[in-house]
Protein backbone atom coordinates (compact mmCIF):
# COMPACT_ATOMS: atom_id res chain seq x y z
CA UNK A 1 0.00 0.00 0.00
CA UNK A 2 1.14 3.92 -0.90
CA UNK A 3 2.37 5.81 1.70
CA UNK A 4 1.12 8.98 2.68
CA UNK A 5 4.36 10.70 0.88
CA UNK A 6 4.07 8.52 -2.14
CA UNK A 7 0.20 9.36 -2.57
CA UNK A 8 1.31 13.09 -1.93
CA UNK A 9 4.00 13.08 -4.95
CA UNK A 10 1.80 11.09 -7.69
CA UNK A 11 -0.76 13.95 -6.16
CA UNK A 12 -3.54 11.46 -5.08
CA UNK A 13 -5.45 12.19 -1.95
CA UNK A 14 -3.17 11.91 1.21
CA UNK A 15 -3.22 12.70 5.17
CA UNK A 16 -0.41 15.32 5.66
CA UNK A 17 -0.10 15.20 9.60
CA UNK A 18 1.28 11.60 9.60
CA UNK A 19 4.58 10.99 11.11
CA UNK A 20 6.85 11.20 8.17
CA UNK A 21 5.20 13.91 6.54
CA UNK A 22 5.46 16.02 9.67
CA UNK A 23 9.17 14.90 10.40
CA UNK A 24 10.25 16.24 6.75
CA UNK A 25 8.33 19.63 7.05
CA UNK A 26 9.95 19.90 10.60
CA UNK A 27 13.16 19.43 8.94
CA UNK A 28 12.34 21.55 5.96
CA UNK A 29 11.53 24.60 8.61
CA UNK A 30 14.71 24.09 10.37
CA UNK A 31 16.76 24.36 7.05
CA UNK A 32 14.77 27.55 6.09
CA UNK A 33 15.05 28.84 9.62
CA UNK A 34 19.02 28.70 9.21
CA UNK A 35 18.92 29.30 5.87
CA UNK A 36 17.20 32.88 6.30
CA UNK A 37 19.24 33.64 9.81
CA UNK A 38 22.76 33.79 7.59
CA UNK A 39 24.08 37.41 7.05
CA UNK A 40 25.58 38.51 3.79
CA UNK A 41 29.35 37.55 5.19
CA UNK A 42 27.85 33.98 5.49
CA UNK A 43 27.79 33.24 1.40
CA UNK A 44 29.07 29.76 1.43
CA UNK A 45 26.99 28.72 4.65
CA UNK A 46 23.69 29.90 2.81
CA UNK A 47 24.76 28.22 -0.64
CA UNK A 48 25.44 25.11 1.62
CA UNK A 49 22.18 25.32 3.31
CA UNK A 50 20.20 25.49 0.05
CA UNK A 51 21.98 22.66 -1.52
CA UNK A 52 20.87 20.56 1.50
CA UNK A 53 17.68 21.71 1.15
CA UNK A 54 16.61 21.62 -2.35
CA UNK A 55 16.05 18.76 -4.48
CA UNK A 56 18.09 20.80 -7.33
CA UNK A 57 19.87 23.57 -7.30
CA UNK A 58 21.81 24.74 -10.47
CA UNK A 59 25.13 26.58 -10.47
CA UNK A 60 24.33 29.94 -9.73
CA UNK A 61 21.20 30.01 -7.85
CA UNK A 62 20.53 32.67 -5.28
CA UNK A 63 17.79 32.85 -3.20
CA UNK A 64 17.13 36.30 -0.60
CA UNK A 65 16.17 35.24 2.85
CA UNK A 66 13.96 35.08 3.24
CA UNK A 67 12.81 31.74 1.77
CA UNK A 68 9.68 29.17 2.71
CA UNK A 69 9.15 25.63 1.61
CA UNK A 70 6.92 22.76 2.77
CA UNK A 71 9.51 20.16 1.82
CA UNK A 72 12.15 21.69 -0.01
CA UNK A 73 13.33 18.08 -1.70
CA UNK A 74 10.73 18.63 -4.20
CA UNK A 75 12.13 22.00 -5.51
CA UNK A 76 14.09 21.95 -8.47
CA UNK A 77 15.53 25.21 -9.86
CA UNK A 78 18.16 25.45 -12.96
CA UNK A 79 21.18 27.14 -13.60
CA UNK A 80 21.44 30.69 -13.21
CA UNK A 81 18.01 31.01 -10.47
CA UNK A 82 17.56 34.31 -9.07
CA UNK A 83 14.73 34.73 -6.31
CA UNK A 84 14.21 38.04 -4.23
CA UNK A 85 13.08 38.48 -0.84
CA UNK A 86 10.04 36.40 0.87
CA UNK A 87 9.78 33.44 -1.86
CA UNK A 88 7.01 30.68 -0.36
CA UNK A 89 7.06 27.23 -2.49
CA UNK A 90 4.63 24.59 -1.45
CA UNK A 91 6.40 21.61 -2.86
CA UNK A 92 3.97 18.85 -2.41
CA UNK A 93 4.59 17.55 -5.78
CA UNK A 94 7.49 18.92 -7.63
CA UNK A 95 8.20 22.32 -8.81
CA UNK A 96 11.02 22.46 -11.63
CA UNK A 97 11.94 25.85 -12.68
CA UNK A 98 14.38 25.60 -15.86
CA UNK A 99 17.59 28.20 -16.52
CA UNK A 100 18.52 31.79 -16.14
CA UNK A 101 14.64 32.41 -14.35
CA UNK A 102 14.07 35.53 -12.00
CA UNK A 103 11.08 35.76 -9.37
CA UNK A 104 10.69 39.27 -8.07
CA UNK A 105 9.33 39.80 -3.99
CA UNK A 106 6.56 38.03 -2.85
CA UNK A 107 6.24 35.18 -5.19
CA UNK A 108 4.25 32.16 -4.14
CA UNK A 109 4.44 28.94 -5.72
CA UNK A 110 1.56 26.97 -4.61
CA UNK A 111 1.39 22.63 -5.49
CA UNK A 112 -0.45 22.26 -2.67
CA UNK A 113 -4.89 22.20 -2.76
CA UNK A 114 -7.50 21.18 -0.59
CA UNK A 115 -10.55 19.79 -1.94
CA UNK A 116 -13.63 21.91 -2.58
CA UNK A 117 -16.10 19.33 -0.81
CA UNK A 118 -15.96 20.57 3.00
CA UNK A 119 -16.80 17.12 4.56
CA UNK A 120 -13.82 15.84 2.52
CA UNK A 121 -11.26 18.72 3.35
CA UNK A 122 -12.28 18.40 6.99
CA UNK A 123 -11.43 14.81 7.26
CA UNK A 124 -7.22 16.25 6.85
CA UNK A 125 -7.25 14.70 3.49
CA UNK A 126 -5.64 17.04 0.99
CA UNK A 127 -3.30 16.67 -2.74
CA UNK A 128 -1.07 18.10 -4.55
CA UNK A 129 -0.27 18.95 -8.64
CA UNK A 130 3.35 19.49 -9.62
CA UNK A 131 4.25 23.42 -11.38
CA UNK A 132 6.33 23.36 -14.13
CA UNK A 133 8.18 26.87 -15.49
CA UNK A 134 10.63 26.66 -18.35
CA UNK A 135 13.98 28.69 -19.15
CA UNK A 136 14.53 32.41 -19.33
CA UNK A 137 11.11 33.17 -16.86
CA UNK A 138 10.59 36.44 -14.93
CA UNK A 139 7.70 36.40 -12.40
CA UNK A 140 6.78 39.79 -11.03
CA UNK A 141 6.45 40.89 -7.36
CA UNK A 142 3.46 39.05 -5.58
CA UNK A 143 2.37 36.60 -8.72
CA UNK A 144 0.57 33.64 -7.41
CA UNK A 145 1.22 30.26 -9.47
CA UNK A 146 -1.66 27.96 -8.41
CA UNK A 147 -1.32 23.89 -8.69
CA UNK A 148 -0.73 21.92 -12.04
CA UNK A 149 0.07 25.04 -13.60
CA UNK A 150 3.03 25.09 -16.94
CA UNK A 151 4.65 28.06 -17.53
CA UNK A 152 6.47 28.13 -21.26
CA UNK A 153 9.94 29.74 -21.67
CA UNK A 154 11.09 33.27 -21.70
CA UNK A 155 7.26 33.89 -20.50
CA UNK A 156 6.88 37.10 -18.30
CA UNK A 157 4.20 37.46 -15.07
CA UNK A 158 3.32 40.94 -14.21
CA UNK A 159 3.43 41.63 -10.88
CA UNK A 160 0.53 40.26 -8.61
CA UNK A 161 -0.89 37.84 -11.57
CA UNK A 162 -2.36 34.72 -10.68
CA UNK A 163 -1.60 32.00 -13.14
CA UNK A 164 -4.24 29.84 -13.11
CA UNK A 165 -3.56 27.91 -16.18
CA UNK A 166 -1.07 26.95 -18.32
CA UNK A 167 0.87 29.76 -20.14
CA UNK A 168 2.47 29.36 -23.69
CA UNK A 169 6.11 30.03 -24.13
CA UNK A 170 6.85 33.69 -25.28
CA UNK A 171 4.34 35.90 -23.61
CA UNK A 172 3.45 38.14 -21.23
CA UNK A 173 0.05 37.33 -18.76
CA UNK A 174 -1.24 39.82 -16.28
CA UNK A 175 -4.57 39.73 -14.21
CA UNK A 176 -6.42 37.58 -11.87
CA UNK A 177 -6.80 35.21 -13.42
CA UNK A 178 -3.75 35.67 -15.88
CA UNK A 179 -4.44 36.55 -19.61
CA UNK A 180 -2.14 36.65 -22.04
CA UNK A 181 -1.92 40.69 -22.76
CA UNK A 182 1.56 40.76 -24.82
CA UNK A 183 2.96 37.55 -27.55
CA UNK A 184 6.88 38.36 -27.28
CA UNK A 185 9.43 37.37 -30.25
CA UNK A 186 11.49 34.63 -29.42
CA UNK A 187 15.15 34.97 -28.54
CA UNK A 188 17.41 33.79 -31.30
CA UNK A 189 19.19 30.87 -30.42
C1 LIG B 1 13.85 39.87 -9.30
C2 LIG B 1 12.85 40.90 -9.63
O1 LIG B 1 12.16 40.72 -10.55
S1 LIG B 1 12.70 42.35 -8.72
C3 LIG B 1 11.67 43.41 -9.71
C4 LIG B 1 10.28 43.51 -9.19
N1 LIG B 1 9.47 44.20 -10.18
C5 LIG B 1 8.30 43.75 -10.61
O2 LIG B 1 7.78 42.77 -10.11
C6 LIG B 1 7.68 44.50 -11.72
C7 LIG B 1 6.96 43.56 -12.68
N2 LIG B 1 6.61 44.27 -13.89
C8 LIG B 1 5.36 44.34 -14.38
O3 LIG B 1 4.39 43.81 -13.83
C9 LIG B 1 5.22 45.12 -15.70
O4 LIG B 1 4.03 45.84 -15.66
C10 LIG B 1 5.31 44.22 -16.94
C11 LIG B 1 6.76 43.83 -17.13
C12 LIG B 1 4.46 42.96 -16.84
C13 LIG B 1 4.75 44.92 -18.19
O5 LIG B 1 5.54 46.00 -18.46
P1 LIG B 1 5.30 46.82 -19.85
O6 LIG B 1 5.47 45.95 -21.00
O7 LIG B 1 6.18 48.00 -19.75
O8 LIG B 1 3.77 47.12 -19.76
P2 LIG B 1 3.04 48.53 -19.83
O9 LIG B 1 3.36 49.30 -18.60
O10 LIG B 1 3.31 49.14 -21.16
O11 LIG B 1 1.53 48.07 -19.75
C14 LIG B 1 0.87 47.39 -20.79
C15 LIG B 1 -0.55 47.12 -20.37
O12 LIG B 1 -0.53 46.09 -19.37
C16 LIG B 1 -1.10 46.57 -18.15
N3 LIG B 1 -0.30 46.06 -17.06
C17 LIG B 1 1.00 46.27 -16.83
N4 LIG B 1 1.39 45.65 -15.72
C18 LIG B 1 0.30 45.02 -15.24
C19 LIG B 1 0.09 44.23 -14.11
N5 LIG B 1 1.08 43.95 -13.27
N6 LIG B 1 -1.14 43.71 -13.92
C20 LIG B 1 -2.15 44.00 -14.77
N7 LIG B 1 -1.99 44.77 -15.87
C21 LIG B 1 -0.78 45.27 -16.09
C22 LIG B 1 -1.00 48.08 -18.25
O13 LIG B 1 -1.95 48.71 -17.44
C23 LIG B 1 -1.21 48.31 -19.71
O14 LIG B 1 -2.59 48.22 -19.97
P3 LIG B 1 -3.28 49.14 -21.10
O15 LIG B 1 -2.65 48.70 -22.40
O16 LIG B 1 -4.73 48.81 -20.99
O17 LIG B 1 -2.93 50.55 -20.76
Amino acid sequence: MATEKEKMIAGELYQAFGEELFGERQHAKRLCRRFNATTEEEMAEREGILRELLGTCGPNAFIEPPFRCDYGYNFHVGRNFYANFDLIVLDCCEVRIGDNCMIAPRVSIFTATHPLDAATRISGLEYAMPITIGDNVWIGGHAVINPGVTIGDNVVVAAGAVVTKDVPANVVVAGVPARIIRQLDAPES
